[in-house]
């Protein structure tokens, strides 16, 4: 029962363990009253990883065992030592002392915290989404050791160096369909890909941000509340009549648009300053292909088409896509 799950972790602190394990101890939190968390030792979690973690008699602690930092991008400095934000948290640089193992560390508090936010990186694992190493509960915050894009966010890319060329661009969209085609398969839901969700690694690039994701349980995916970000939503996500995988598809035409002119499409032609709310645009108008890039290649601009496509029973899945020729430059084109 409850009370001798929670005793044998109040005893414990922190631990190794499997996926099962961190679920059932991240479901073990949702679940606590807030008076509970008072009794509890410094820290308690459970880690995935005993490669890179080194727990030592029970205890895993923040700034001994490992250090937070805010993060220093690899190309530009932004100063402060910009700490991105998640769905619900700041996302720190994090480095295990003993293995000097260089992590990502969300910081979620324990108020905002629900198992989703675990749950989908736990269980679905692949390349192209970044690993979670484990969760740990400490200082009224749950903080999550997740595998970190040191390359930082394409947002933060496109900040600083401006729109990304085509081959940048392909180089990117072919990993974030590699992740989504892997998604779609479980039928799991991202509802979030936009360029603040997709980090860069030396050699891949990842989906981060689960905090929204579902899994369908039918074919149609019907909502309580409108999931993701205006800008790069689907028109039968605004529409709130039931919708499925192929919702991630539109945003990743709008987040191919957003890395090729620097901004998300419907912006330039309608300022964020007049329009409060992009919901009823989206839901109006036909696609934005009218915010394509003037120079981009015909075949890009056909696979927007297909990506952008309204009707999401035709728009093109991950799997379509990672054929198409746009993205698969023949040699003849090089
Ligand atoms: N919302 C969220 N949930 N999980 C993550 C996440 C997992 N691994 C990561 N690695 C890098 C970054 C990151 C985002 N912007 C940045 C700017 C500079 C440097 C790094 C970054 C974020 C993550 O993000």
């Amino acid at each position: 029962g409850p009370g001798t799950q929670q005793k044998d972790y109040v005893d414990g602190g922190v631990r190794y363990g499997t996926v099962t394990d961190l679920l059932s101890f991240v479901n073990l939190l949702s679940s606590m009253q807030a008076a509970a968390l008072q009794q509890l030792p410094e820290e308690m979690g459970v880690l995935l990883n005993k490669k890179y973690m080194c727990v030592k008699n029970g205890r895993y602690q923040i700034n001994m065992d490992v250090l937070l930092f805010p993060w220093k991008l690899t190309y530009k400095n932004h100063g402060c030592g910009l700490v991105p934000k998640g769905s619900f948290g700041k996302v720190h640089l994090a480095q295990d002392t003993t293995t000097r193992k260089r992590m990502a560390c969300k910081l979620i508090p324990m108020e905002n915290f629900k198992a989703a936010d675990v749950e989908f990186q736990a269980r679905f694992r692949h390349e192209n989404i970044a690993e979670l190493y484990g969760a740990l509960l400490f200082d009224q915050s749950v903080h999550l050791f997740m595998e970190a894009g040191e390359g930082g966010s394409v947002l933060e890319k496109l900040d600083s160096c401006g729109p990304m060329r085509e081959f940048e661009i392909i180089w990117v969209t072919k990993q974030v369909l590699r992740g989504l085609e892997y998604l779609h398969s479980h039928n799991v839901i991202h509802h979030d890909i936009k360029p603040s969700n997709i980090v860069l690694m030396s050699d891949k690039a990842v989906l981060v941000d689960f905090g929204l994701t579902v899994q369908m349980t039918e074919d149609v995916y019907t909502p309580r509340d409108l999931r993701g970000t205006e800008m790069y939503m689907s028109p039968e996500l605004v529409l709130c009549r039931g919708h499925d995988t192929k919702t991630d598809i539109y945003s990743l035409g709008t987040t191919i648009i957003h890395m090729q002119t620097g901004s998300p499409p419907w912006v330039r032609r309608y300022p964020r300053t007049a329009y409060p709310s992009y919901l009823y645009i989206i839901h109006k108008q036909a696609p934005p292909l009218e915010d394509i890039a003037e120079d981009c290649s015909l075949v890009m601009r056909s696979f927007l088409e297909r990506a952008l496509e309204r009707n999401p029973a035709l728009r093109s899945s991950a799997s379509e896509l990672l054929k198409d020729e746009a993205i698969n430059p023949s040699r003849d084109d090089q």
